[in-house]
């Protein structure tokens, strides 16, 4: 698909007054509200907002991985609204990487391997040396061998960015990637994130507490009671917090 139609850059990832709601009758939770968003291709998006304001919820729908009860979602010019779980598989394995708070390697597997992986499932041929190329990439070149438990929180951290970089995946979901780490893990977490964007124009978009990570980003949306209620674009990190506050007020 052309990645211009006229003058408007067609977002990677588009969400189109999209509402999730969980649970029945009184316990019903109303968790987005009629979201409506783009994220422009090559870009790095912050998602912020009080505990519960539905960043998660936003991340999981913009990635397919939930369903929504109103509205559309389009990632990658596909509309996955309605899409059946094996095309959503599909377009995962060739389109998509995820990085979470809590890395989600296999503790059985070495770094080489968990690295390996999403390749193995995609039927991909996997090259030894392009594994150890993007190893080598997040800095971890000497760790091929060793497994999770054998590494720190950012080197495990980096295993998982390595995993999800090694498909090259038009869109990475970061869900407080570096919630779990310290300020300088934290910090070689982001620049690899800045890398993906800047270097291969992949798109990033990353739920994230912490204001320095989301200053991180080109621009920072914020979520409130499930609405999207703001965006800044480059803010700086007291910027940041200082919105959130008002939010949170
Ligand atoms: N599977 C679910 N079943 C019922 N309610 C849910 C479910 N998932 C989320 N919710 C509710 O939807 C709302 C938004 O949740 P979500 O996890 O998206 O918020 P969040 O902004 O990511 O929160 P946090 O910052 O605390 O992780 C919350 O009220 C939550 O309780």
């Amino acid at each position: 698909m052309s990645a211009e139609a006229g003058t408007r850059v067609v977002p990677a990832i588009e969400l189109w007054e999209v509402t999730r709601e969980y649970g029945e009758r009184q316990a019903r939770v109303r968790a987005l509200d009629r979201v409506s968003i783009g994220f422009p291709p090559g870009t790095w998006t912050a998602v912020m907002g009080p505990s519960g304001s539905g960043k998660s919820t936003l991340l999981h729908c913009a990635a397919g991985l939930d369903r929504v009860t109103g509205g559309r979602v389009v990632l990658l010019g596909n509309d996955i609204t309605l899409a059946t779980d094996s095309a959503l598989t599909a377009l995962r394995r060739s389109a998509i990487g995820f990085v979470f708070q809590s890395f989600n390697l296999l503790g059985a597997l070495t770094a080489e391997q968990n690295v390996a992986l999403p390749l193995r499932l995609s039927g991909a041929r996997v090259s030894r040396e392009e594994v150890h190329a993007v190893l080598a990439s997040v800095g971890l070149g000497d760790r091929v061998r060793h497994r999770p438990r054998e590494l720190s929180g950012g080197q495990q951290q980096r295993v998982a960015i390595a995993r999800a970089m090694v498909t090259r995946p038009a869109v990475l979901f970061a869900d407080e990637p570096t919630g779990a780490l310290d300020s300088k893990s934290a910090r070689g977490v982001l620049h690899l994130l800045r890398g993906m964007v800047d270097r291969a124009h992949q798109t990033v978009v990353m739920v994230t507490h912490d204001p320095v990570a989301a200053a991180a980003a080109d621009a920072v949306v914020f979520l409130s009671d499930g609405r999207l209620v703001d965006q800044l674009l480059r803010p700086t990190a007291r910027e940041v917090a200082d919105r959130l506050a008002s939010l949170e007020a």
